[in-house]
């Protein structure tokens, strides 16, 4: 018997389990939506009233995903934050009723199970879940600048530790099947192809009885008495408040609701639970950190290049085993799944890049997140040469050598003699032009720039920067490899430090001209993380290298301007061999010097600068001085067309250099600012300190017209 509603199919089978199947038509994958209330209360009215029935399963249609969680389209659409409680109150009530059936009912879990997904999972009686890479499971609401509002802060903690439920939801990571299953959030791990009958034995064995876990002593006592629990409550307001400065409401709420059901019980700790959704949603907050997740989405359907389409790789090939070479391969091999040559001059340097790779994946197989076969199966994506053997039939070489333009345009001619006609070369130059890189090449439509960031394996941008010949096969083909490789690619057009450089690059050289003024680093640094930064701009040119920032803005003053020249006391830093971390001497202690747990300025920095610490500005000041300079940046690239639009400008400040997420990135920031202020800011600081505050033109008819970025 099969009862479609639409995006419910309940049907029973003949050993009596009823198996429901959501598969929400034309959407290609399932979310919860408050439309679906109706549906779900005839379905839970008849599982409740069918005495003949012995289980129910609950398994998803779409082909690789469970449930992504609530529909945030329909979060984003509330007005009111009564509007957004009431929903989350309709989706605790929904997954009251399907755990208080008297029923054994059990999620079969393939794909992504996330947010409110995870929490309808939460409510079944017990969950199985498929060991394939696709299935993770995570309450990702905190990214979002939300909590999850239908019951999870309230069963997470119950099912798997007041601890470990506030680092996930703290957190909003994904997991794996195996560690979800080691965490004790899902009872049994088996291949999809027997997802659903190992669902189905597992509802006719009947409710299964939640044993206490076995704890640690130190565990029994911080989860199981008054006084452990305020101690795990306290510290995790306090590492809270470490790490988010208080920048992210929703953080806060999600212990101030977790502790509220743990003390008070389960019913006042839903009631603060959805209340606390229907505040979040409301936030600048959340608004800025859902408009990431809807500019992401958006981006991850766009070619880069219209109606061009993009061209198979099959085999990459990297120039260079270095730092960014060594994480360029890794990608394309562990992520993109295609086999990587990397070709070095040196053996030595072939070494690197295959143990940078060999060090991650042993890392991911020590915590169990893969097989050693899948270790080795990705390890073996990634060969090496000094020549160029096996370079004939691939589709893309990335070069990432030494920023020389010679050497790199000397490049381009050994690829085109070397691979195929349809060879792409994707330069991860930082600074150098892609125009000038292809000028001597025989197929300077090929020649593109991709331009990566360090760590590659974690940097979640790429900028690809398409010259006047580059075809548009060529870009959507990178594009679309860059996608593969776990990265969202902005393409920006080819000029001097890109974008993100370029904004990064006045950003820093203000909190340069603010040391030089006196400030101390720290403080310099500690103003701009409490701006929302994950590190200060200090410690930034400290693990960039003094002496890269050196070498870009030379590049950057010639082709954009004086100002970016960089405060000229700087060269006395070079001169003093300080080039940053990766000599252990720069603008903080390192190596022996450095105290353990603590970072400690290099005192001596000062004296080399000729400087006397004197602070005199308030950490405000300091970060208005710092991000004026870079918002103004931000909208002369959006003017000269470097960026394509403020959306391509906020994700690539965000995922770039870290921009504060829950500001929404530079433009939404300046909208959110107004732009006349920011203007009226730029003035005053340009009476002050010049014309590097000078606002550019779009600003100033924007103030002029009371426009905005965004409508
Ligand atoms: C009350 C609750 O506690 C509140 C909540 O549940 S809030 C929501 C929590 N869930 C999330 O944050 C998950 C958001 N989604 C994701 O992270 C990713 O989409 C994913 C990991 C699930 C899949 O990624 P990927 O395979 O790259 O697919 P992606 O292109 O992002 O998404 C596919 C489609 O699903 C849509 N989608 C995914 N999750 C969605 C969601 N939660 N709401 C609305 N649409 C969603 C996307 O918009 C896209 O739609 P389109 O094809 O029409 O453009």
């Amino acid at each position: 018997m099969t009862d479609t509603v639409s995006s419910f199919s309940l049907s029973i089978r003949d050993d009596k389990v009823a198996v429901i199947t959501m598969d929400i038509p034309g959407e290609s994958m399932n979310v919860l939506k408050a439309s679906f209330a109706d549906e779900i209360d005839a379905m839970l009215k008849q599982l409740a009233n069918d005495s003949t029935l012995k289980g129910v399963v609950f398994i998803s249609g779409k082909k690789d995903s469970f449930i992504a969680g609530a529909d945030i389209s329909m979060l984003d659409a509330c007005q009111t934050a009564e509007q957004a409680e009431t929903i989350a109150a309709m989706g605790q009530q929904m997954f009251d009723r399907l755990e208080q059936l008297r029923l054994p009912v059990v999620a079969a879990i393939h794909g992504p199970c996330l947010g409110g997904g995870l929490e309808l999972a939460l409510a079944c009686h017990a969950r199985v879940a498929s060991s394939s890479p696709k299935t993770v499971l995570g309450l990702p609401e905190v990214q979002l600048g939300l909590l999850p509002g239908s019951g999870g802060t309230q069963r997470l903690p119950k099912l798997v530790g007041v601890q470990k439920a506030l680092d996930m939801i703290l957190t909003g990571k994904q997991l794996r099947a195996a560690q979800a299953k080691k965490l004790g959030l899902v009872d049994e791990v088996v291949p999809e192809s027997i997802l659903l009958d190992a669902a189905v034995k597992k509802a006719l064995a009947g409710k299964p009885r939640r044993e206490a876990k076995k704890q640690s002593l130190l565990d029994k006592l911080l989860e199981n008495t008054g006084p452990g629990r305020k101690l795990v409550f306290s510290q995790a307001l306090k590492q809270t408040l470490k790490k988010t400065q208080g920048n992210y409401p929703a953080a806060l709420r999600i212990i101030e609701v977790i502790q509220t059901g743990v003390e008070q019980g389960y019913q006042k700790g839903l009631a603060a639970e959805a209340k606390a959704f229907g505040q979040l949603c409301m936030t600048s907050e959340s608004a800025a950190l859902r408009s990431i997740f809807f500019a992401t989405t958006q981006m991850k359907k766009e070619s880069g290049a219209g109606d061009a389409k993009p061209r198979k790789v099959r085999k990459a090939a990297v120039l260079g085993g270095g730092l960014m070479g060594g994480g360029i391969a890794n990608v394309s091999a562990t992520k993109a799944g295609v086999p990587v040559r990397i070709k070095d001059i040196a053996e030595q340097g072939i070494n690197n890049a295959l143990k940078y790779s060999f060090d991650i994946l042993n890392k991911k197989y020590k915590k169990r997140f893969i097989s050693k076969a899948e270790m080795q199966k990705q390890l073996l994506l990634i060969t090496g040469t000094t020549d160029y053997s096996g370079f004939h039939n691939v589709d893309i070489v990335v070069e990432a050598v030494f920023e020389d333009l010679s050497l790199k345009q000397q490049m381009v001619a050994d690829i085109e003699q070397h691979c195929a006609e349809h060879t792409i070369f994707a330069s991860n130059t930082s600074s150098l032009p892609i125009h000038k890189i292809a000028e001597k090449a025989a197929r300077p439509e090929n020649v593109i720039g991709l331009h990566y960031f360090s760590p590659v394996d974690k940097m979640p941008l790429v900028e690809v920067i398409a010259h006047d010949k580059t075809s548009a096969e060529t870009i959507a083909t990178t594009v679309a490899f860059a996608r593969k490789q776990g990265k969202t690619p902005i393409v920006v057009k080819d000029g001097a430090g890109f974008y993100v450089n370029r904004i990064l690059a006045l950003y820093m050289n203000e909190a340069a001209n603010i040391l030089l003024a006196g400030e101390p680093v720290e403080k310099i640094d500690r103003a701009l993380v409490k701006f929302g930064f994950p590190v200060g701009p200090v410690t930034l040119l400290d693990e960039v290298g003094i002496d890269v920032g050196a070498k870009i803005s030379p590049i950057l003053t010639a082709e954009l301007g004086e100002r970016f020249a960089a405060p000229a006391a700087f060269d006395k830093l070079l001169a003093d061999g300080r080039k940053g971390k990766k000599t252990e001497k720069g603008f903080y202690l390192y190596g022996k010097a450095a105290k353990k747990g603590k970072k400690l300025v290099d005192e001596s920095v000062y004296a080399v600068l000729g400087v006397t610490p004197a602070p005199a500005l308030n950490s405000d000041e300091i970060a208005s001085r710092c991000t004026a300079q870079m918002l103004n940046e931000a909208v002369r690239c959006l003017e000269e067309g470097i960026i394509a639009s403020a959306r391509d400008g906020d994700i690539g400040a965000i995922f770039g250099i870290g921009f504060p997420p829950f500001l929404g990135g530079p433009f939404r920031y300046i909208d959110n600012l107004g732009v006349n202020n920011l203007v009226a800011t730029l003035r005053q600081l340009e009476s002050r300190f010049g014309s590097r505050f000078t606002p550019c033109d779009t600003l100033l008819k924007m103030a002029e017209q009371g426009e905005r970025f965004y409508s």
